[in-house]
């Protein structure tokens, strides 16, 4: 695969980059900061050891699923296969209709994917609901609820047994405690008692956020989650994440159409051809954390936008010519064994 070697070649073009702004960065480093920063090197060193020797978070491996339509078959994904390790954020890019929302599906034990296999935390869970905190593209909070009450929807959901990560329950009492917490900190502490509608759009997505984070699954798949926000809310939102996420590291597969957004966030993309999806290439971001958004103007940073969006636009033309002849990805197939229309 030229694009694969492509890749890895300009990733490690990129390491030599990081490695003298790593030097800038140690050059500038305040005398009164290093006892903090030694002190949180050494917690994150423990972590990140225990992190390289768990198993994955999320293991794909081969996974194809093609829905039927009457006598036809629409071959959706084909032998998908990555890996999110404990505490990474991973994200997919591909082009619209290729088939991401429909590998969150599988994920997610809504469908069952007709070849391949799923593990999270190295126990197969291919087919099986409840192992995922989700946050969908629509806030999707309940209006009858209150922000609270909203937040706390994914612990009261929640399975009680048999995760791959067995969750700890709290008491009810210090659920709420700890979900008030954490709306202060997110600055929705005057809004606990309110209604979504009295909501603006980046809050209830702030809302959403913190039900996927409290809840005790360990792995959260975000599904587009700022696409519906106004240019200045989501850039908002972005820099929101990665602080709250680098705070948390949990371990995160993200859907994006936004190049600079999975730049700017991810420590992997995994970038999709148009349908059937199959992965055509995987970068190692070669941005160091903390991340923020002045590093979108560093010529790095924009080469890799350049090279994205070049290979997105040629997956886009093969999904248009795709499109164009429809009829002849549809084949005709036996009765069973495929999904249908849900
Ligand atoms: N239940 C279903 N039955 C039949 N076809 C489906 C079903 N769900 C999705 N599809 C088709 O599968 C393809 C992939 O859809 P999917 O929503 O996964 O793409 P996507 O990459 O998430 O798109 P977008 O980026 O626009 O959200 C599309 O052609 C869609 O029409």
């Amino acid at each position: 695969m030229a694009g694969s070697l492509e890749t890895r070649s300009r990733v490690a073009s990129s390491l030599n980059y990081i490695q003298q702004r790593k030097d800038v960065a140690r050059m500038s480093l305040h005398p009164t900061d290093l006892s903090s920063h030694n002190v949180a090197n050494e917690q994150r060193t423990g972590e990140q050891q225990r992190r390289s020797t768990a198993p994955p978070a999320l293991e794909l491996d081969g996974i194809s699923l093609a829905f039927r339509e009457k006598r036809s078959l629409l071959p959706v994904l084909q032998d998908v296969s990555l890996t999110v390790k404990p505490g990474e954020f991973v994200s997919l890019i591909g082009p619209s209709g290729s088939g991401k929302s429909t590998l969150f599906h599988i994920i997610g034990g809504l469908l069952k994917p007709q070849q391949g296999r799923i593990r999270m935390h190295g126990r197969d869970m291919t087919g099986e609901r409840g192992h995922i905190s989700y946050m969908p593209q629509q806030p999707a909070l309940f209006p009858w609820r209150t922000t609270l009450d909203n937040v706390l929807l994914g612990q009261e959901n929640a399975p009680r047994k048999n995760t791959a990560v067995p969750p700890q329950y709290a008491s009810e009492r210090e659920r709420r405690k700890e979900a008030l917490q954490w709306l202060e900190q997110v600055g929705l502490g005057k809004f606990a008692k309110a209604y979504p509608h009295t909501l603006s759009g980046g809050m209830q997505q702030r809302a959403a956020f913190l039900r996927a984070l409290l809840s005790p699954q360990e792995l959260m798949l975000l599904d587009e989650p700022f696409s519906a926000l106004d240019a200045l809310t989501r850039a908002d939102m972005q820099q929101w994440l990665l602080r709250m996420w680098e705070k948390n590291r949990r371990s995160v597969l993200f859907i994006t159409h936004s190049i600079e957004e999975a730049l700017l966030l991810s420590d992997r993309i995994y970038v999709l051809s148009a349908r059937p999806a199959s992965v055509v290439h995987v970068v190692d971001v070669p941005f160091p954390r903390p991340r923020r958004e002045e590093i979108t103007l560093d010529p790095l940073f924009i080469e890799w936008k350049r090279t994205m969006t070049s290979w997105m636009r040629e997956e886009k033309h093969k999904l248009d010519g795709d499109m164009d002849n429809a009829q002849s990805v549809h084949k005709n197939i036996p009765e069973d064994g495929l999904n249908r229309h849900e």
